[in-house]
């Protein structure tokens, strides 16, 4: 058997990213040497707010070239509590997916074995979503400015940018997705009602794409609504397709109703493969748990195993998903957040054992 080679560069960041970008490294590795299938190449950047400090930039100006070179991009998170939000965010998530033109962000939401919903009654056959981000332009299209600084007619301006190619483009995917996943629901969140240019443009492609889609059902929600939805009838949704800023608010939502924010992973995806995609957990940097050894790593753990499988990997994709089941399933190995004392070494060792036991049985 051939073992098949693919370079990482992994962006651990700021915080807990470090914590939990090791953790999953740690997981890859066992993988990799359990199964010989694959190895990982991994070349570690230390990008991040502490560069900024020391060096007044987050990466260095030709950074997102050198990441070009390499078959994925395993990401931690960035934000720290001495930077202010929008540097750190705009210099380096944001430089790299928009750099990269990682346009379609997606984020698996389920209730993982094991674990509890917040909602009442609410169990793993009620909540099992697929949010699409769109990840390159709406609210994140970075037009606007700052005038008069400090005068009383000081003026901001934030526009959003909705482009029929930007639109278009995450409205395809969002369908595929959806016509891949059993239940073939679409819910084309919007706000059409107050944003009366951008998202009724929005509304008009989706309906649009629809129609090379006739097998796929689909509605359209305002986001109001929506959290509404989420909350009450949750079993009614499946894929969820939304605005850049609306889906980055409606995914920490949809995390916390699956049990915490500490297992959501997500994918920054070129979906043509023009560049490398980007992998990592949906959470920040968590100033209020960094250095505890508590961050639960489940969230990197899965998001590797979405990044397993954009390699190919499928197999080894499916074996780290279900060791992740075997450790929500087991409550002696789940973190703070999941209402267990297990630390983030202790979540990794457990995932490693069960990465054995599920390797013996297959
Ligand atoms: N993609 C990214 O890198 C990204 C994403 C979100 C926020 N941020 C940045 O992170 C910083 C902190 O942001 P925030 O506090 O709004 O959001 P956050 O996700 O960092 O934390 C929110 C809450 O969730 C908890 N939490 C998050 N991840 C956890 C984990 N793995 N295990 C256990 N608990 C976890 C935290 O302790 C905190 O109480 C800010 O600088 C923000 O801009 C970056
Ligand atoms: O808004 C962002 O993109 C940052 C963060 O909240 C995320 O979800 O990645
Ligand atoms: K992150
Ligand atoms: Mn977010």
């Amino acid at each position: 058997m051939t073992t098949r080679v693919h370079r990482i560069a992994a962006i651990p960041g700021d915080g807990i990213g470090p914590e939990v970008v090791d953790a999953a490294l740690t997981a890859l590795d066992h993988l990799s040497r359990q199964t010989n299938a694959f190895r990982l190449e991994v070349d570690r950047f230390d990008w991040g707010s502490k560069r900024f400090q020391r060096e007044g930039t987050f990466m260095p100006a030709d950074g997102v070239d050198a990441l070009r070179t390499y078959d994925s991009i395993l990401f931690g998170a960035v934000g720290a509590p001495d930077v202010p939000d929008h540097l750190t965010l705009w210099g380096l998530r944001l430089a790299i997916c928009q750099g990269l033109d990682q346009y379609a962000n997606l984020r698996p939401t389920r209730i993982l074995p094991g674990l509890s919903s917040p909602l009442a009654g609410v169990g793993p056959d009620d909540l099992d979503w697929l949010i699409v981000r769109e990840n390159s332009e709406g609210e994140y299209a970075g037009q606007g400015g700052r005038s008069h600084r400090g005068q009383p007619h000081e003026v901001a301006t934030e526009t959003a940018i909705f482009t029929r190619t930007g639109v278009e483009r995450i409205m395809r995917v969002a369908f595929s997705q959806a016509q891949a996943r059993p239940r073939k629901r679409l819910t084309v969140v919007t706000k059409s009602n107050a944003q009366r240019y951008g998202l009724v443009l929005w509304d008009e492609i989706a309906a649009e794409v629809a129609r090379e889609f006739p097998d796929v059902t689909w509605d359209r929600m305002l986001v109001d609504a929506m959290t509404v939805r989420m909350t009450l009838d949750p079993r009614s949704l499946d894929t969820i397709v939304a605005t850049n800023l609306h889906a980055d608010i409606l995914s920490d939502l949809a995390a916390a109703l699956a049990g915490s924010i500490g297992i959501a992973p997500t994918a920054n995806l070129n979906p043509e493969r023009a560049a490398p995609s980007m992998f990592e957990p949906i959470h920040g940097s968590a100033f209020d748990i960094t250095g505890k050894g508590v961050a639960n790593p489940i969230g990197t753990f899965w998001s590797a195993s979405m990044m397993l499988g954009h390699l190919g990997e499928t197999e080894a994709e499916a074996q780290m998903m279900r060791a992740i089941e075997v450790v929500t399933a087991d409550p002696e190995s789940r973190p703070r957040d999941l209402g267990g004392t297990a630390s983030t070494e202790q979540v990794t060792e457990r995932l490693c054992r069960a990465l054995d036991e599920i390797g013996t049985k297959s």
